[in-house]
């Protein structure tokens, strides 16, 4: 993913400006900063929600020049907040992550189900399998929407705050994922307030709360600076 000269924000507030990002394939960028530094705001450009000045090149298409479906197809796309209001099975609501390939009409077979199924273990929901998703707790709703994600199979990920609501074994198990996701040559971006987790972890780390924000190797002393800025008040405060 090749990012240049980007700019990004509502009415006549740019949270995101003059970005320059070169993103390797099957890398893994951790996305930092302040409540309201533009986290959310970034992604929503990346996933083609929201207009931009500047260029993002995605597997060298500018995004938006990409229809919806293309786009959809390339990038597969965690929001912070996910909710349906009509009851479904889980493991129901995971098949679905198979049907860009499959096509609209034909039912899920027995391959489908059991990637599902494979899903659900791997984020360790397998016991959820048949109940009602409106009724899992929001944490255990964030895992079965990670398997659905992960049976897209998209070449790239945007992660908004996967790990939000999850409890210390689950964090570590869902960057254990975006990590196995990665070393399969799936590029992640992934935004987080986690830092605990992240020099543990291969990869880059993008802070907006830093004044020009730039990819930098995850390593202990860079997450270390980043801690440094976000224990700091936002500059724009
Ligand atoms: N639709 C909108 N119109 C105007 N301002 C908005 C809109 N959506 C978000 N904002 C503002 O843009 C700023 C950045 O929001 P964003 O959600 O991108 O932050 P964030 O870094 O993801 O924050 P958090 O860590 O709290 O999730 C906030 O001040 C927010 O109030």
């Amino acid at each position: 993913m090749l990012i240049e000269n980007l700019v990004v924000g509502y009415a006549n507030k740019a949270l995101v400006r003059n970005l320059f990002l070169c993103v390797p394939a099957g890398a893994f960028v951790a996305v930092v900063g302040h409540n309201g530094s533009g986290k959310t705001t970034f992604f929503r450009s990346l996933t083609g929600q929201l207009p931009y000045a500047g260029s993002i090149c995605l597997l060298g298409q500018e995004i938006r020049a990409l229809s919806r479906a293309k786009l959809a197809s390339c990038l597969g796309y965690l929001p912070q907040r996910g909710s349906i209001d009509f009851s479904i099975a889980v493991r129901e609501l995971v098949v679905m992550g198979r049907y860009r390939h499959h096509g609209l009409l034909s039912a899920y077979c027995p391959t489908d189900y059991a990637l599902a199924d494979a899903a659900l273990q791997q984020v360790g929901m397998a016991h959820l399998s048949g109940r009602d998703f409106t009724q899992l707790s929001g944490g255990e709703q964030q895992l079965v929407w990670l398997a659905q994600l992960s049976l897209q199979q998209a070449p790239v990920y945007v992660l908004d705050e996967p790990t939000q609501q999850l409890d210390v074994y689950y964090r570590r198990q869902v960057f254990d994922l975006i990590q196995r996701w990665t070393r399969q040559g799936q590029t992640v971006l992934c935004s987080t307030h986690d830092l605990d987790n992240l020099p543990a972890l291969q990869g880059y780390l993008l802070n907006l709360s830093e004044p020009k924000p730039a990819l930098k190797p995850l390593t202990p002393a860079s997450v270390l600076e980043a801690r440094q800025v976000l224990e700091a008040p936002p500059l724009s405060v």
